[in-house]
């Protein structure tokens, strides 16, 4: 297959290496939006800011420049950006016809004129939806996908034919791929378990204990499950990999950038503070609110969801916040 992947930082770089040592030798390009940082990955043959210490592929092509001249020939379209840069993207590649699949897990913020921020699914329906679409997600650290250890993801997607695409690129002996059909419960998964890691990492910087981590880890499932369901998607998507698979990751695993700001979170830095900090997106930070505004819109008590808010506004400190959570009225599991 000819493969191009657009957004080189950590996760779209480890998918393009991935897809460039399948067996079935496959040709990849991976695409920049700064030509230097691709010149730089091109001198050095591996991306030292965003995957310092993996080499790429021989066979990976780098590219820059206007992405619909990489279209031509193409037979699977990645997006590698973050969910901010999702829309502009798809607007610069709406004349595709090939299968296209987002890697980003957040939910957008509000535009101008919109009552709430849409899931990337609905991004596309507004801007593209001519182009046969979907998500690829689950647990998956980029750092551990780009060295080959074992990894299983989902390849959600209305259109079978993007399901079939995702899985016969990328589909090998280290990476298994699932396909689904629920997009919705599988991006609500994905934006949500991010918020929820900002809790747990915030939790463990506390040093609460297991005990509470694993109180934050099961009522956030069901928090993430009842809205997922308020907005159609299916309760058994929750259970799956990119549900709780991938908060059970999220929320444990160091390598999290969202685990690591509730860590810098616990330490007293401020949300601002504590981006800046890690060096790469945290779509929990940017996405919270958002989370939130479409719970409140739909009618969905999400109170770990609404703690993690109050917390990067600066309305609560990290004590204050366990405080809140654990002061709630008793009620049915
Ligand atoms: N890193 C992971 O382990 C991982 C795994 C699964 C999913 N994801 C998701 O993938 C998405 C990307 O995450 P990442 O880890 O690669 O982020 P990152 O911080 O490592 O890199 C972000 C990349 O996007 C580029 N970018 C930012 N805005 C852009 C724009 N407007 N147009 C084009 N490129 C733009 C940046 O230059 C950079 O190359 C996020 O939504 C994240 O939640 C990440
Ligand atoms: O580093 P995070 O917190 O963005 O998480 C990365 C992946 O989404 C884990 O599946």
């Amino acid at each position: 297959m000819k493969i191009v992947v657009f957004g080189a930082g950590a996760w779209g770089t480890a998918i393009a290496i991935s897809a460039a040592l399948h067996p079935h030798g496959h040709a990849v390009t991976l695409w920049a939006r700064d030509a230097a940082q691709m010149a730089a990955m091109q001198a050095a043959r591996e991306n030292a800011r965003y995957l310092a210490g993996v080499p790429l592929p021989a066979a990976l092509q780098l590219a820059a420049g206007d992405p619909a001249a990489l279209l031509p020939g193409a037979d699977l379209v990645i997006l590698g950006t973050p969910m901010a840069a999702l829309r502009g993207l798809l607007q610069r590649l709406q004349d595709c016809r090939m299968p296209l699949a987002w890697l980003c897990k957040g939910f957008e913020t509000v535009q101008p004129g919109a009552a709430f921020g849409l899931m990337a699914h609905e991004v596309h329906a507004q801007v593209a939806p001519a182009v046969p679409a979907g998500a690829l997600s689950g647990p998956s650290f980029a750092l551990e996908v780009a060295r080959g250890q074992p990894t299983a993801l989902v390849a959600s997607s209305a259109h079978p034919a993007v399901r079939q695409a995702l899985v016969e690129a990328l589909h090998s002996p280290q990476l298994r791929v699932y396909a689904n059909d629920d997009v919705r419960g599988v991006e609500v998964g994905g934006a949500v378990k991010n918020v929820l890691a900002i809790a747990t990492g915030l939790c463990d910087g506390l040093q609460l204990g297991l005990n509470a981590r694993a109180a934050l880890i099961t009522r956030g499932l069901a928090e993430m499950t009842r809205l997922g369901v308020a907005l159609g998607a299916r309760v058994e998507t929750f259970m799956g990999l990119s549900g709780l698979g991938d908060l059970v990751l999220t929320a444990t695993g160091d390598l999290s950038r969202n685990r690591r700001v509730g860590l810098l979170l616990a330490q007293g830095l401020d949300a601002q503070q504590a981006v800046q900090s890690l060096g790469h997106v945290a779509e929990g930070v940017y996405c919270a609110r958002t989370v939130l505004a479409r719970a409140l819109h739909v009618g969905v008590e999400m109170p770990l969801s609404e703690t993690v808010v109050a917390l990067l506004d600066g309305q609560l400190h990290a004590g204050a916040a366990v405080q809140r959570l654990m002061a709630r009225d008793p009620r049915e599991e």
